[in-house]
């Protein structure tokens, strides 16, 4: 018998990784990917994940989820936020901690973000989760993101210092994934 697919478009591979990986095998549906880089628009980080997946369906034509990732400095009451892509881009690891130099709060929040568009539906369902730690000095791979810039509160690792297994207990993207998981088997006959 063939499985349902459900179709996760994103341009990054790392998060696509972490998809597979924690929803693993007992999930109802095949994961597939669909690799197009969504222009992001500007606002709240609801929104922006709203439009990201609008868009995704349109374009594709079917119904699709998307995921935004945050990532929020308290000190910054929430910035950089959605835009952390090009702050990391621009300013690398080091650059994240130094924005912090002139705070003494360091704590930040990492929020991930999936929204699902029903095919031809307009309105979009969100699974949002997110994991508390502290903005510290680079440690670890760099293969991720800034994963090795973001220490999880309860742990002396960076997310980029723990064995993956370990970060996706606990990770922004576990929890979001989590409240997808259940709606998906709830709703099994979907999509
Ligand atoms: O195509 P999409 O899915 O949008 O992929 P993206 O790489 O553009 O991702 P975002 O727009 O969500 O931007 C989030 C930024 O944060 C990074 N990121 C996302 N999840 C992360 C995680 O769990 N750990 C570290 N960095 C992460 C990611 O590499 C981006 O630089
Ligand atoms: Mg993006």
């Amino acid at each position: 018998m063939s499985q349902r697919t459900l179709t996760f478009v994103t341009g990054n591979i790392k998060k696509l990784e972490e998809v597979k990986a924690i929803l693993g095998a007992n999930f109802p549906f095949e994961v597939t990917s669909h690799k197009l880089d969504l222009p992001e628009l500007q606002g709240e980080i609801n929104e922006v994940s709203i439009k990201k997946c609008q868009e995704a369906a349109r374009r594709l034509r079917k119904s699709v989820v998307v995921e935004d990732t945050c990532l929020c400095f308290n000190a910054l009451k929430g910035l950089p936020g959605p835009y952390i892509k090009w702050f990391l881009e621009k300013l690398e690891p080091e650059g994240l901690t130094k924005l912090l130099t002139g705070w003494e709060d360091k704590s930040a929040e990492a929020v991930c973000t999936f929204a699902y568009c029903p095919s031809g539906d307009k309105d979009v369902i969100l699974f949002q989760g997110k994991t508390a730690g502290t903005i510290v000095s680079p440690r670890g791979t760099r293969d991720f993101g800034w994963d090795c810039v973001f220490q999880p509160d309860g742990y002396n690792l960076t997310y980029a210092e723990m064995p993956k297994h370990e970060k996706n207990k606990i990770s922004h993207r576990y929890k979001a994934l989590d409240k997808l998981r259940t709606y998906f088997i709830q709703n099994s006959e979907l999509p």
